[in-house]
């Protein structure tokens, strides 16, 4: 079973991860992350600081993505384990929009387009919502930053991802970032076990 956590930055991903590993280490999930988990995720961070050219930005994060599928998420699948990953597709479908936004005609469709036929839909997806100047305030000093950690990317890319999660709702939860830390893991780890007990009662397609 594929669970994915998205959310703008600041919306409390990283703090959930670390308490989701230890709420569910008696399932050994694989939990992994977008972008980092290959070594291709390095020159994503080096774009990223570097401000590449967007449509080259976007591409090395789908590189990241075949990559992270292909070494680390398809194989964990094929042996039945669960896999967490801490952004996923839709962090592209969010964000790049709002960076090829005047590059490309339709940079949503292209993105989708790119993404047909080999990757892998999650089997649910946790996103993290809050208001952005919260997120804002919990990212501290602005010249600590990378480039999309500010209002008024962060609210473009928020309205991307509360679009996706209303075109998909059998897929997406989400969930109040506003909510005690505490809170927020118990509620998603208690979801995700429910899932994994279903998923072991179906046989996968
Ligand atoms: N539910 C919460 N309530 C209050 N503060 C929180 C909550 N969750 C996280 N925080 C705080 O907000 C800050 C940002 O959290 P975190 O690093 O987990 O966000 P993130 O989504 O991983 O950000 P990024 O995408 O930029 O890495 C941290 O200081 C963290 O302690
Ligand atoms: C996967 C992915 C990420 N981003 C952006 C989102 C963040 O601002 C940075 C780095 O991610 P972190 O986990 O918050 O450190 O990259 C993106 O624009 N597109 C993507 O596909």
């Amino acid at each position: 079973m594929l669970i994915t956590i998205e959310g703008i930055d600041g919306s409390g991903k990283s703090t959930l991860l670390a308490r989701l590993h230890e709420l569910l280490a008696d399932l050994d999930p694989l939990f992994t992350r977008e972008p980092g988990a290959t070594w291709v995720g390095e020159s994503v961070r080096r774009a990223i600081a570097e401000r590449m050219d967007p449509i080259t930005e976007a591409l090395l994060f789908c590189a990241d993505h075949a990559a992270h599928i292909d070494t680390l998420i398809r194989p964990a699948l094929d042996e039945g384990r669960l896999v967490v990953s801490d952004r996923y597709a839709d962090s592209r479908f969010a964000y790049q929009p709002v960076v090829l936004d005047g590059v490309l005609p339709d940079p949503l469709s292209w993105l989708f387009r790119i993404h047909e036929g080999w990757s892998i839909r999650p089997d649910r997806t946790f996103l993290l919502v809050l208001p952005i100047e919260d997120a804002v305030s919990r990212l501290g000093p602005e010249k600590k930053r990378e480039y999309f950690e500010n209002a008024a990317i962060l609210s473009r890319v928020q309205e991307n991802y509360l679009g996706l999660a209303a075109a998909d709702p059998s897929r997406f939860v989400i969930v109040d970032a506003l909510l005690p830390k505490e809170e927020v893991a118990r509620f998603i780890a208690d979801e995700i076990r429910a899932g994994a007990r279903s998923s072991r009662r179906r046989p996968r397609a």
